[in-house]
């Protein structure tokens, strides 16, 4: 039985760990993006068995002086579930890493793939609009990405290429998944319908998934004209774009 004493120092010591959790947070997300961006998940993938770290450390472009930090950085993606150890055996004396369920959605060129995704959510751009969020809350700036950026998003996105791309990228992934979905379960209102408007359909995911389940469909995708502007037309996929409003 714990005194009056130990008890609010056991109540303190839980309060400030959840301080601590809170303030490293961070460290999750942003070394998940950093597998990504080495292709760690690949890697392995293409490995083909457990991937002992000695082999993972050969297969990465590292720095020769970085390769001890390496398991460090496994530990943090094993602990939070993107990466499962394969405990040493007498023959393989190594630690050894499997992909778990997580880690396979993140295998880079895969129309399921959520890698983009977690690429543009923890992209400066996206991290650095929530530095505003007070100065926002005190101001007439619209959003905070308008704090940050002085433009809107869209009008951010028309201007710096590379970003674009990966919003998009990182859109049609989604995209990818909730067409299935859509497919599935709006059976009906397709078959009952000749034509639809897909109105910020990006670069058309959606509305090829719905045209080739759907043949009868005129499909229309309406979007911003950097979003559209290589998105080839069909016979029954048109595309609309309308200018800024
Ligand atoms: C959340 S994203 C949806 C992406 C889309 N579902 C896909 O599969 O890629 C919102 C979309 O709305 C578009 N958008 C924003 N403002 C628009 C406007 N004024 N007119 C048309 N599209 C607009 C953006 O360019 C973006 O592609």
């Amino acid at each position: 039985m714990e005194t009056q004493g130990e008890e609010h120092a056991s109540k303190l010591f839980r309060a400030q760990t959840h301080i601590w959790n809170h303030m490293f947070k961070f460290i999750n997300s942003l070394s998940l993006r950093c597998a990504i961006d080495l292709s760690i998940p690949n890697i392995i993938h293409n490995y083909g068995q457990p991937m002992p770290l000695s082999k993972l450390i050969s297969s990465l472009p590292l720095h020769p002086s970085k390769t001890c930090f390496i398991s460090r950085l496994m530990r943090i993606l094993t602990h939070s579930g993107f990466f499962s150890e394969h405990h040493a055996t007498q023959n393989e004396p190594e630690v050894m890493y499997v992909l778990t369920d997580a880690s396979k959605l993140l295998l880079k060129d895969q129309p399921s793939s959520m890698a983009s995704l977690l690429q543009l959510i923890v992209d400066p751009v996206y991290i650095n609009t929530w530095y505003q969020l007070s100065t926002w809350f005190t101001n007439e700036d619209p959003t905070p990405f308008h704090a940050e950026n002085g433009m809107t998003f869209w009008d951010f996105a028309r201007c710096k290429r590379e970003f674009n791309n990966l919003f998009n990228d990182a859109m049609a992934s989604d995209s990818h998944w909730v067409s299935s979905v859509v497919i599935e379960k709006c059976e009906g209102v397709f078959n009952g319908s000749k034509s639809f408007v897909d109105v910020g359909g990006g670069t058309g995911t959606m509305a090829k998934a719905i045209a080739k389940s759907f043949p009868q469909l005129n499909c229309i995708v309406l979007d911003l004209p950097h979003v559209v502007a290589d998105l080839q037309e069909t016979e029954n996929i048109k595309i609309c774009w309308r200018g800024y409003v």
